[in-house]
């Protein structure tokens, strides 16, 4: 990969390599854009199969978190952490105590959380060297796990792009197949279930379909067929770039709405999602749930207001449509659109100076 060239083309501001012999860390904490305020964005740990692969994980995912805090609203940034390691085997107190002098030598221009592969428990281990980490234990005023209220977003999200795919927000007696019944994935599944949908779901460990099946009474399929299952609804709650050449003409769907960050392998699979008649939800703008939680706790966490931010993902993802349909624009370029107008708009209210300005939220716990 030509580095500096991607990293003009999407206009990045930072890239921090990480590595520590002692502790075997390797990390990239990618920050794309901080014009609205300190970038905040999870940390994933992952086998990548390359270090290329790394890189761009981190590159892409820390672009997306620029528009996801635009579109929901947030003064944040977007930034991510990729560490390059298999989560099962290679964790332990020196790498994440590692990783979070780094972040700590970032002075509070990225803020980290939980992604796929890390946990609470880690995130505690971070905050030993460091306060720019969320989403850790609700026991230091911290707001815990964000997954439920990713979920609760997801969810939200889902009902008004049912609204709009089927006339009604209504998803009891609809399909949904979910891929992947992880964290997000399977409270997903519970309310879809308590509205009273119909579950088609996949995963690559057993354990939780089997619990999908017996508690939620959902169908289970192998991971290579679900993309294909005639569903109303496809959620993707697994990894990116699900919707590619491979898959796309395989989707017998109204609306793909999901969890996953980076969905779309490439923004023209967007476009031939609006072609082919399927409503797609910008993953960026339907997953910011946990976003918004963790972002709380920036002002002091208080848990009703975070829910009630997330349960707004609704009324966000009806505006987006609504914008879309005006314009005629597929609903991905109608979410970039929306969220680079705020960060323009933020970018020219901050350019007049005034002496101590606030530049950043302010932690009220340690
Ligand atoms: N946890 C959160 O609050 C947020 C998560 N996301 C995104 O949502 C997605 C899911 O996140 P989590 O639930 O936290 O992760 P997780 O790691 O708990 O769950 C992912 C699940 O997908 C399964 N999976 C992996 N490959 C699969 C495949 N090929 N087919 C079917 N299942 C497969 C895994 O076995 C696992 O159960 C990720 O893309 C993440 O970046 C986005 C915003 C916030
Ligand atoms: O929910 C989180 O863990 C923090 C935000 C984030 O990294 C994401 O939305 O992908």
């Amino acid at each position: 990969m030509e580095l500096f060239t991607y990293l003009e083309q999407y206009d990045y501001e930072q890239v921090v390599f990480c590595h520590d012999a002692s502790s075997g860390l390797k990390a990239v904490i990618a920050i794309h854009d901080t014009t609205l305020g300190p970038a905040l964005g999870g940390c994933r740990m992952w086998t990548y199969r390359s270090e290329d692969e790394a890189v761009l994980d981190a590159l892409r995912l820390a672009r997306g978190m620029t528009y996801k805090a635009a579109a929901a609203g947030l003064n944040l940034g977007g930034g991510k952490t990729v560490i390059l390691g298999n989560p099962r085997t290679d964790k332990s107190e020196a790498l994440f105590r590692a990783l979070g002098r780094y972040i700590q030598s970032l002075g509070g221009r990225y803020i980290t959380a939980e992604d796929v592969g890390t946990n609470v428990h880690d995130m505690d281990i971070i905050h030993q060297e460091t306060n720019f980490v969320t989403g850790i234990s609700k026991t230091y005023g911290s707001s815990g796990n964000p997954s439920p209220m990713t979920a609760l977003g997801v969810f939200r999200g889902m009902l008004a792009t049912a609204k709009v795919a089927f006339g009604t927000d209504d998803l009891a007696g609809k399909t949904v197949a979910i891929q992947g019944l992880g964290s997000v994935g399977y409270a997903l599944a519970e309310h879809l279930h308590a509205a009273g949908a119909n579950l088609i779901v996949a995963d690559i460990n057993d354990t939780s379909v089997d619990r999908a099946v017996k508690e939620l009474g959902a169908r289970a399929v192998s991971p290579a067929e679900i993309i294909g299952e005639r569903c109303d609804i496809f959620a993707p709650c697994a990894l990116g770039a699900v919707i590619n050449d491979d898959t796309i003409e395989r989707l017998r769907c109204g609306a793909v709405a999901g969890s996953a960050n980076n969905q779309l392998a490439e923004e023209r699979h967007g476009d031939r999602l609006h072609e082919m008649g399927i409503v797609y939800a910008p993953d960026y703008v339907i997953n910011a749930g946990g976003l918004i939680n963790v972002a709380d706790e920036l002002e002091g966490y208080q848990p009703e207001r975070a829910q009630a931010k997330v349960e707004a993902i609704y009324d966000i993802m009806l505006q987006l449509y609504d914008l879309a349909a005006q314009e005629g624009l597929p609903s991905h370029k109608a979410a970039d659109r929306m969220a680079q107008a705020r960060i323009d708009q933020i970018r020219g209210v901050r350019s007049n100076y005034i002496a101590g300005a606030k530049t950043a939220p302010n932690r009220t716990h340690g």
